[in-house]
């Protein structure tokens, strides 16, 4: 059994007397560990699935196995603490505290959890060892990204879900933060997935999952997936 399984995952969402039909009976697996891409163009449904899949919202049809777990059987109180000790996150706007110092942003979030990392160990893996008593607004978006992503590393999750990471860092930065991404897979064992619209960073994946009009297109598996820094885009 794959570490996630989804099964015949529908989304509906009614408006007035339209039914918009965001998921149509998704199905595809991610193996634990993998860094994996869910890509597809604007409006492709993506937020709607990374929306259920982080316990945000219900489906209307469907599984989704975690680890043999069904998520869509959970009932609130369940989904809350999934949300708290098995997910991590991490937004394209980074949604920091802008009153609270890099540290003390990633000590907050470790403070919600049993397991957590140690927040300055995780800092200092992100490349951030010299910034961590900055407040946000004195670094730059990558760097900022990094704190997100060491809020959520820190938790210790089961799985961690990025909504478009890169959306707004330059290209540079952006590569820098999928390699950073990527790494944490490989030395932390953690599931990777990265919503996104750019197809070029497709090879450097483990898993690709393409998604149009609201179902899968193609799932694509890479037994050697290249490094980012070697595509160019
Ligand atoms: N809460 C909602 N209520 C009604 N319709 C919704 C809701 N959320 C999403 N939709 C619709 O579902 C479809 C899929 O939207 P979704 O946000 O999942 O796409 P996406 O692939 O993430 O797009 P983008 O890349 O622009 O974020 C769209 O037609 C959208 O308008």
């Amino acid at each position: 059994m794959a570490f996630i399984e989804v099964r015949n995952l529908s989304k509906r969402y009614t408006m007035g007397e339209n039914i918009i039909i965001a998921n149509n009976n998704l199905n595809f697996e991610i193996e634990k560990g993998e860094f994996a891409l869910i890509i597809g163009p604007s409006g492709a449904g993506k937020s709607t699935f990374l929306n259920i899949l982080g316990g945000m919202d219900r489906a209307s049809d469907g599984s989704i196995l975690i680890d043999g777990k069904d998520i869509t059987k959970l009932n609130e109180r369940e989904l809350t603490s999934y949300r708290r000790y098995d997910m991590g996150f991490v937004f394209q706007f980074y949604n920091l505290m802008p009153n609270l110092t890099a540290l003390e942003n990633v000590e907050l979030a470790t403070q919600i959890v049993k397991n957590a990392k140690n927040p300055k160990e995780v800092l200092r893996d992100v490349g951030l060892e010299d910034r961590m008593n900055s407040f946000p607004s004195q670094l730059s978006g990558g760097e900022q990204q990094r704190v997100s992503i060491a809020r959520a590393v820190a938790k210790n999750p089961k799985l961690l879900m990025c909504d478009e990471p890169t959306g707004a860092l330059d290209y540079k930065t952006g590569k820098q933060v999928l390699s950073l991404l990527k790494d944490l897979s490989r030395t932390t064992g953690t599931t990777v997935i990265v919503i996104t619209h750019n197809k070029a960073i497709a090879p450097a994946a483990d898993r690709v999952i393409e998604i149009a009009d609201a179902k899968i297109r193609k799932v694509t598996v890479n037994k050697n997936p290249e490094t980012i820094d070697s595509i160019e885009w």
